[in-house]
């Protein structure tokens, strides 16, 4: 496969010439090909005519007839192999682009930001990057075998006729320009159809995959008759959409039809005319009655193929409207491919807001954590904690102000350095539907199989691991549903273990287990925060009793700031919060 820049054009047509340009000695060789197999089929009907020619005389025994027969078949031959090296050159051309283009958008996709993503259904978002392949394959095929072609036949039988009658390629021109003009309007004015068409099969792709990915909890609220509906629903305005944009191909077939058969009568009847009056051959009448049929199918292909291929593009256009939108978020020219290695966090007067919100989450900001410290955020739901573990992993950028990491701000590192530096533990672990081994290397591409065992003695996982069917080489079910709510969450530590970041980020990562799995993770998670700086969400406080420091955050502000003591001792919010979740409780040393 072609390595292909990592920019993807968002409009069509520039879209379209870099797959072109990628690939522009195959293609070149395919419009060599495909031209001089237009000419040959030309040359076929003048070989037709010379044949017939010879056959009208009164000697039938010494008519030259066998020159130009060997010629026409000469010909034929010649064409059929230009034919299939042209389908040869062209099925290699265009598979390998589709497989580029898939790779270029699932490239570029994956660079977006996260709330790209919760904007965007990713069944939507897939069924794009495919549609969009497709239709890059149909439209390139299109021009090669179904434009290209009546194109040379055309030009060729102008050249032709004017042989014979240059008033007859005159009235074949114009003919062929009326009719084209009409289909390519028509299929202009069709894009709004064909368009609409794309937008809402992909909107079933996402629905689709969505409700999969949601099972759960289609059977826990015996919805699967609401969701056949919604569905049925969706598939039925996409099927509307399909037809209004199929009916008017049929359309812009019957126009042409009508023109076609308006055209082929008045060419015969002006060459037999012509005939009678003797002034061309019978040779002539059989060449222009075949190029004329010949023209018909080809303008026939042609109007099809350009209205088609309007469709192609309206489709191309609305996904790479989504697909490839320019990056929210990128690495600055010139970015620096420094790690982070103490792990010093230091907020600077931020400012941030969402960019689809009115009201920043931060304002003037300011927060600095030591190397090795560990600090628990807690306070009221959309307080900002969430925002502020997305921001130390630039998963956006801020307005004003600067987020350090040792010192050097994360919008002056590249994205890959900066993350390779943090370990997150979130709620949710993700894993693929791969082995374990290869879910917990994630973290580490390059760690042996022995670096994995370790990291999973130390979470505390080793053990079930191994009970597993297959021990370390399980296919986890997706999204790991063969596992439970504790095992996912322990594999996600050995990932964190194996990733050995100065930095980690636990997300409330023991939130939704029981106490006895809890336990298990807590051991894991001890094992895992000593001798790197941790920030921990937590709802529930008890689990950041043990941390160095708590930070109060509500509605962006920091509203207390001290040891898990100090803050008990203030009767705040901390010591108010705690004592309503643990009834009184005191903090366990
Ligand atoms: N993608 C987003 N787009 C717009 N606003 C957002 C987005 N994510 C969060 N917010 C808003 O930012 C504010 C802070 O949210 P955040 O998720 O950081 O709070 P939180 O303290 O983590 O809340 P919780 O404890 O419920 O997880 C909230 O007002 C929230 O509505």
């Amino acid at each position: 496969m072609a390595v292909s820049s990592r920019s993807v054009p968002n409009r069509p047509w520039p879209f379209l010439l870099k797959y072109l340009k990628l690939r522009r000695w195959q293609f070149g060789t395919l419009a060599v090909l495909v031209v001089s197999a237009g000419t040959c089929a030309v040359a076929v009907q003048y070989g037709m005519k010379l044949v017939v020619d010879a056959m009208v005389t009164t000697d039938r025994v010494a008519a030259q007839v066998w020159p130009p027969l060997l010629m026409f078949l000469g010909l034929i031959a010649l064409e059929n192999i230009l034919w299939r090296c042209s389908g040869w050159l062209g099925c290699r051309a265009i598979v390998a682009t589709g497989a580029d283009v898939r790779v270029d958008l699932f490239q570029h996709m994956i660079g977006h930001p996260m709330r790209y993503f919760a904007k965007h259904l990713s069944g939507s978002l897939s069924s794009r990057i495919t549609a969009t392949a497709g239709s890059t394959g149909a439209i390139l095929s299109r021009l090669i075998w179904n434009i290209t072609p009546p194109a040379v036949d055309f030009i060729g039988a102008v050249v032709v006729l004017t042989l014979v009658d240059y008033r007859m390629s005159l009235a074949l021109v114009a003919f062929v320009a009326i009719v084209a003009s009409i289909i390519i309007a028509f299929g202009i004015r069709g894009r709004a159809l064909h368009r609409a068409y794309g937008q809402e099969a992909a909107v079933v792709g996402g629905e689709l995959v969505d409700t999969v990915t949601n099972v759960w909890a289609v059977k826990a609220f015996s919805a699967r008759e609401r969701e056949r509906q919604r569905l049925a629903s969706a598939i039925g305005i996409e099927a509307r959409a399909q037809r209004k944009s199929w009916m008017y191909l049929e359309k812009a077939r019957v126009i042409h039809d009508v023109c076609l058969w308006i055209m082929a009568g008045t060419m015969l009847i002006w060459a037999l005319r012509a005939w009678q009056s003797g002034s061309v051959s019978a040779g002539d009448v059989v060449l222009v009655s075949a190029l004329t049929f010949r023209i018909l199918h080809g303008s026939r292909d042609l109007a099809l193929a350009l209205v088609e291929m309007s469709q192609e593009f309206g489709i191309v256009a609305e996904m790479l409207e989504v697909i490839g939108e320019r990056h929210a978020i990128s690495d600055a020219p010139g970015a620096l491919p420094v790690q982070p290695t103490q792990g010093r966090i230091e907020f600077r007067n931020v400012t941030f807001r969402y960019p689809d919100s009115k009201k920043p989450v931060f304002q003037h900001l300011d927060l600095v954590i030591p190397p090795g410290q560990k600090l628990g955020l807690a306070g009221p739901s959309g307080g900002g904690k969430s925002t502020l573990l997305a921001l130390i992993q630039r998963l956006d950028d801020v307005q004003h102000g600067e987020i350090l990491i040792d010192g050097v701000p994360v919008s002056a590192m590249s994205q890959d350095s900066l993350r390779a530096g943090i370990a997150v533990v979130p709620q949710d672990i993700s894993l693929f539907r791969r082995s374990v081994m290869e879910n917990i290397r994630y973290s580490r591409p390059d760690a042996s199989d022995e670096d994995v065992y370790a990291a999973a003695r130390h979470a505390q996982c080793d053990a079930f691991i191994r009970r597993l069917r297959h021990g370390y080489d399980t296919i986890i079910g997706e999204r790991g549903a063969t596992l439970s709510g504790g095992q996912r969450q322990r594999l996600g530590i050995a990932r964190a273990f194996l990733k050995d970041a100065p930095v980690l980020i636990l997300d409330e990562a023991t939130a939704a287990l029981d106490t006895k799995s809890e336990r298990a993770v807590q051991r894991a998670l001890q094992n895992l925060i000593s001798g790197r700086t941790v920030i921990a969400v937590a709802h529930r406080l008890s689990t950041l009793s043990q941390f160095d420091r708590i930070v109060m955050l509500s509605e962006g502000k920091i509203m207390e700031d001290g040891s898990p003591e100090e803050l008990l001792a203030r009767d705040g919010l901390f010591s108010s919060l705690w004592n309503a979740q643990s009834g009184m409780g005191r903090v366990s040393a």
